[in-house]
């Protein structure tokens, strides 16, 4: 039967790259989990085991290392863009890099009062990350976001009036619990953007409007956020958004004669409502390959 090569990609996944600024008696550190691949003619060494236009995944790690040096990492999305030129330049046969940098941060230990210079605790609010791709043909996009960002509010939330079959038992709720571990990722329209400010607004504005608006549905949560981002952030084409409806369901306390008004509850971790969105500017640019293999989003 008659078959062909399709789409492919190569790369080093989960390098774990930390970099120490220490010119100084005050560090600073990024810590970093980078993937990179490349996409292009790699047909040789599928169909006739041919390695001469493969750039190993091992070199890949090293330059991913190197590049943590000789660039530095000032943001996520700053280097992602340098080490994905960096690899094209290297790899002929690749018409296209594609890096994704997860950066897990660390806050200072507090001693006496005074931040430590070098001694650091992880931060367990989410994880920033990004994803950039660069064409050969001088296209580049970069969709930038949060991972595991937990939220919880304790009121403010209900959801009522869903259509009912024979199968539902799901009990009207006018005052629940509303959680998530929330995934949302935004492409940027062009590069020129102060990175560390703007994901810090954007992280804020997406906090801020979860915790202001009166949910009937996390749906209805995900599209307020993402609208008061484009809303605040011109830069920013679109944004997509995956949301595990984190369930709290209220204990059954009256079997031991106990009353529970909304005070305890089973957090459940399976299964979740698993709500997707994308609210995306009228007119936005053309994606192009920014969204390529990169899974969990509709
Ligand atoms: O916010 C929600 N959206 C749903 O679609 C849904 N479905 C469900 O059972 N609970 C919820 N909650």
């Amino acid at each position: 039967m008659a078959h062909h090569l399709g789409s492919n990609q190569y790369g080093k996944a989960e390098n774990r790259v930390v970099r120490i600024y220490r010119d100084t008696d005050r560090h600073e550190i990024r810590d970093l989990n980078v993937s990179t691949a490349l996409r292009g003619d790699f047909t040789a060494a599928h169909t006739t085991g041919d390695q001469a236009g493969v750039l190993p995944t091992d070199t890949q790690k090293n330059t991913a290392f190197a590049w943590a040096r000789k660039h530095g990492v000032s943001s996520v999305e700053d280097y992602a863009l340098a080490l994905g030129a960096r690899l094209l330049e290297a790899s002929p046969a690749a018409t296209s890099s594609r890096v994704e940098v997860d950066e897990y941060a660390w806050d200072r230990i507090t001693v006496d009062g005074r931040p430590h210079d070098h001694a650091f605790v992880r931060r367990g609010d989410g994880t920033r990350t990004t994803i950039v791709t660069q064409e050969r043909d001088g296209q580049t996009h970069v969709v930038s976001g949060v991972k595991d960002l937990v939220v919880l509010k304790s009121t403010g939330s209900e959801f009522k009036g869903f259509l009912k079959d024979e199968f539902t038992t799901l009990p009207e709720a006018d005052d629940r619990i509303l959680a998530t571990s929330l995934v949302a990722r935004w492409r940027y329209d062009g590069t020129d953007v102060e990175w560390n400010t703007t994901f810090d607004e954007i992280r804020a504005t997406l906090l801020a409007t979860f915790a202001t608006t009166y949910s009937r549905a996390l749906q209805e949560s995900l599209y307020a956020m993402g609208s008061a981002v484009l809303d605040h952030r011109p830069e920013v084409a679109e944004i997509r958004f995956s949301a595990p409806n984190k369930h709290h369901f209220l204990y059954d306390l009256d079997r031991f004669g106990i009353d529970n008004p909304g005070e305890v509850f089973h957090a459940a971790d399976r299964p979740y409502g698993l709500i997707e969105a994308c609210v995306e500017r009228d007119g936005a640019s053309d994606p192009g390959t920014a969204w390529l293999a990169t899974p969990g989003f509709c």
